[in-house]
């Protein structure tokens, strides 16, 4: 593993020692693509050991979605979950006061959102640095990531922990770019593209892909704002998660009102305070709408919906996706739904399979 720490040492070294303009786009991009593949390297497991990403921070995912507390020792992640869970997870003044990941249910009208608090951590962790690695990993399995950071503490904290989630292929708030590829058995290397790509060409994809021993393969670039970078993630892309993330200031009441209206103002970013309980709500409703999902009411004939209980599913769902989320061969069974709320026509509107739901809606499945 040594070696390979080295090398990943000596190539961030030479990009920051690198001026970055139009000469020097190509040789970047390439020490980019090598540096991609060292990392991908240091988180497979070691041969002949059967450990593998995450271990000792594995939490069995539970209720409708999991979202994970990432941030530095001491920005009060345990305090966040204590707050707003039934569970209770130690809080100190000093650093590493938490020492593995501790999970604990938030219950949001109805819906159970997994919350997983983990141990802080520092710069470097995703390079092995102690067991920071197994946590910045534990954040993949995540729908949504929390990132705590501390309202009194540095602008850098952000762009830190960023730059850990970045190394174990984590991608912030960032659609997977809109390039088509496939590797091939021949042909070549056939570079294509409905507008011409502004920050990429045939060249350095040609030199990167020959630096991943890839020789045949299309690629069809259908963005023309996607950069070397976007590339990189698309040939690495089994190792690459994109995940929302939520960028929360905690402690805010430690710092002027000037600074919390200054925080509040950056994108993605809820500010709070666990100590004086300032924000919280707001937080909990910004975790719901990131997350992306939609309750819906299943009913039977002849009885009301209970409204206790709605069954939770992803946005922009199907009817076809519901009868899946309720058991694998439903869908065989399936002879139409019948559907009241905004998705509907009237209502109730007879549906078949492709119809898509509304967060709310009551929904009947009428069975064959
Ligand atoms: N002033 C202030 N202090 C807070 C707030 N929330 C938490 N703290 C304090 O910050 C310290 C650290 O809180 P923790 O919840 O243990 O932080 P953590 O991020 O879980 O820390 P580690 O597990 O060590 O990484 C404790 O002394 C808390 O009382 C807040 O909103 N304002
Ligand atoms: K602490
Ligand atoms: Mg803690």
């Amino acid at each position: 593993m040594g070696g390979i720490l080295e090398k990943i040492e000596q190539i961030q070294l030479e990009l920051s020692r690198t001026q970055k303009n139009k000469a020097t786009e190509y040789h970047i991009g390439l020490l980019k693509g090598k540096l991609a593949r060292y990392r991908q390297q240091l988180l497979e497991p070691a041969p002949g050991s059967n450990s593998s990403k995450g271990e000792g921070f594995e939490v069995a995912k539970s209720g409708d979605a999991r979202v994970v507390l990432i941030g530095f020792p001491s920005v009060g992640k345990s305090s966040f979950l204590s707050k707003i869970t039934k569970t209770k997870s130690e809080v100190a003044q000093y650093a590493f006061t938490t020492l593995t990941s501790v999970p604990g249910v938030l219950e949001y009208e109805g819906a159970e959102i997994q919350i997983v608090d983990l141990p802080g951590i520092i710069k470097g962790a995703s390079e092995g640095k102690g067991r920071g690695r197994q946590v910045v990993s534990t954040a993949t399995t995540a729908e949504l990531i929390m990132m705590v950071l501390d309202a009194t503490k540095g602008a850098d904290q952000k762009d830190i922990l960023t730059k850990e989630l970045e190394a174990v292929g984590i991608r912030l708030n960032k659609a997977k770019p809109n390039i088509h590829f496939k590797i091939r058995k021949s042909g070549g290397i056939k570079f294509n593209s409905t507008v011409p790509p502004k920050y990429l060409n045939e060249k350095i994809c040609y030199a990167l892909l020959k630096d991943y021993k890839i020789h045949n393969a299309d690629i069809l670039v259908r963005d023309e704002n996607a950069t070397i970078d976007d590339f990189i993630d698309i040939i690495n892309e089994k190792h690459i998660t994109y995940i929302n993330c939520i960028y929360v200031y905690n402690k805010i009441d430690a710092v002027s009102l000037e600074e919390v209206d200054r925080l509040a103002r950056e994108p993605d970013t809820v500010v709070m305070s666990c100590e004086l309980e300032l924000g919280i709500q707001d937080l909990i409703e910004e975790i719901w709408y990131k997350l992306n999902l939609i309750r819906l009411y299943t009913k039977r004939k002849g009885t009301l919906p209970d409204l206790n209980l709605p069954q939770v599913v992803r946005k922009d769902s199907t009817i076809e996706d519901v009868c899946d989320s309720i058991h694998r061969d439903f869908k065989s069974q399936f002879k139409y739904a019948l559907v009241w709320g905004s998705s509907a026509k009237h209502s109730p509107q007879k549906c078949g399979l492709a119809h898509k739901v509304h967060d709310q809606d009551v929904v009947q499945i009428v069975t064959k």
